[in-house]
Order: structure tokens, then sequence, then C-alpha cells
């Protein structure tokens, strides 16, 4: 890998944790780097890198996750994303983002930024499983591939060091896997493994699909739903609006600015 010294950001949305990149250029993120910029003992630290590009005369949010694999989309990362972009005087709110799953628009209002994540598909269902215990799960297309599965206990998932199994004629990419329990109403609380990442303390484009499957039956016309979705690290609200758009609400944060030659 060659050496080199770049600019790097840390921040979190809900402690979905992420290295920012503004300077480095695409030929030098290599998946090694990635690795080696995610790593929480050897490295920064971070379930995933964001760089940020300039695509079509927008701005590119380019994610890749801390195994150094590309997803299309990540709802924490790209509020992250642009609360760093807000702060650096780059741009003002509302913004649009171009990421690999298409322009997003993000509304930063305070310590809140809302991404409309656009519309969700609501697919079929496959079976997950960890280890002998197995559940139903609805399939969620976010951009990104979910199977989110309706656990009795969150700790029915035990500590999902591993990587829960999956149909993978359903899911030929990878999916991320959401377990989630009813709170009350319109709030679930849930855990996530994210394909490329391992579990994590949040995940956005996992608390949207999560809703969508727990609002699916609710839905009226001319309705808009909003659920509180709980997660390790904190709380996201998500809207489902009655136009069919996902709007995901929460905070994001920097933590960090400094210069790395990992
Ligand atoms: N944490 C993200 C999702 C990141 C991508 C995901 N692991 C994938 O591979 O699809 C989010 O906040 O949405």
């Amino acid at each position: 890998m060659a050496s080199t010294d770049y600019a790097f950001l840390k921040g979190h949305g809900t402690e979905n944790d992420f290295v920012l990149l503004p300077e480095l250029d695409e030929a030098l993120l290599t998946p090694e780097r990635v690795r080696a910029l995610c790593d929480r003992r050897a490295g920064i630290g971070g379930d995933g890198v964001l760089r940020v590009a300039r695509r079509d005369e927008r701005w590119f949010m380019d994610y890749r996750n801390s195994d150094g694999s590309v997803s299309e989309m990540c709802g924490n990362g790209i509020r992250l994303f642009a609360r760093y972009l807000v702060d650096a005087g780059l741009a003002q709110s509302p913004i649009e983002v171009d990421t690999r799953d298409g322009v997003k628009t993000l509304t930063v209002d305070g310590e809140l930024i809302t991404a409309d994540m656009g519309a969700p598909k609501l697919l079929g269902t496959s079976t997950v499983a960890v280890g002998e215990r197995s559940w139903e799960a609805r399939h969620v297309d976010m951009g990104n591939p979910h199977a989110v599965a309706f656990v009795d206990s969150l700790d029915d998932a035990g500590p999902l060091h591993d990587e829960p199994s999956y149909d993978a004629g359903v899911y030929p990419g990878g999916v991320n896997v959401e377990f989630v329990v009813r709170r009350g109403d319109r709030h679930v609380a849930m855990r996530v493994h994210e394909r490329g990442s391992g579990e994590t303390r949040s995940c956005g484009t996992g608390a949207c699909a999560v809703m969508v499957a727990a609002a699916a039956d609710e839905r009226e016309p001319g309705v808009d739903l909003t659920y509180r979705v709980d997660v390790p690290g904190g709380t996201l609200h998500v809207t489902w609006t009655a136009d069919d758009r996902v709007l995901l609400t929460g905070p994001a944060v920097i933590v960090a600015r400094g210069t790395t030659a990992l």
C-alpha cells in the first residue's frame, strides 16, 4: 500500500461510525486501505468509510464497508456526510447527494438530519438462521438488501459474532439482517448484522427496512406513518410518506479531524 498523508474525519450516526475521507483519490481507496482505516486496534476504527467525492456536478458519497466491500447505500453514513458538508461550509440544507442508489436529498435541522431514502421495495420472505435458531424474514430493498426477522427477544440472536445464514438464491450479493421486537404503538427496537461490517450499533437503511416491514399492514391512502426505531446506539425516527418515500431522521456528529498515513 502506498504511503501518503491525507485528511480524515471520524464521526457517527447513532454510533454507526465512519471514517470520512475528503481528499483521497478513488484509485487509492483499495479494499486493503479501507480495512486498515476501519481496524479498531491498528487503525482509526469504523463500520465503514465515506469518501467525499463529486460526480456529475453533485456531491457523491463513495461508501465502503469495513471489510473493503462496496454498498449501494448507507443511511447513517449519508446523514454524517451531510453533517460534514454543512459544518465545513461546503453546502447548505437541503443538500442533494449522489450515491450508488441514486440522488438523495438531505435536510439539516439543528442536531437532526433527515435523509429522503426514496421508495422502499417490500419483497417476499425467506429464512435466516443463527446457529440452531431460524426465523422467517421479510426481504426489504432500501437500495441495499435487508432481511427483517421479528423475534421474541433481541437476545434470541445471541452474540452475532458470525454472519447469520440466509438464502443465497434470494440474496446473491449478501444481505444485512435485522432482528426486531415491537415495543409499543409505532415503536420497535432492533439489532443488525451488517453485510461487510458485522454487528453494528445502528444501521439507517436497516431502520428503514424494519419500519417498512413493521408498518406494511397499517398504511392508509393519504396518511404519513412515523415509527420510533431504537437501535443499540440510540434512536432513529422513520416516516413512510403517503407518496411512498421513506424519511430517516436522527443525529449525526463529527468527533475528530486529523491526518492519517494509513
Ligand atoms: N450502516 C449503513 C449500511 C451500510 C451498508 C451495508 N452494510 C450494506 O452492505 O448494504 C446504514 O446506515 O444504512
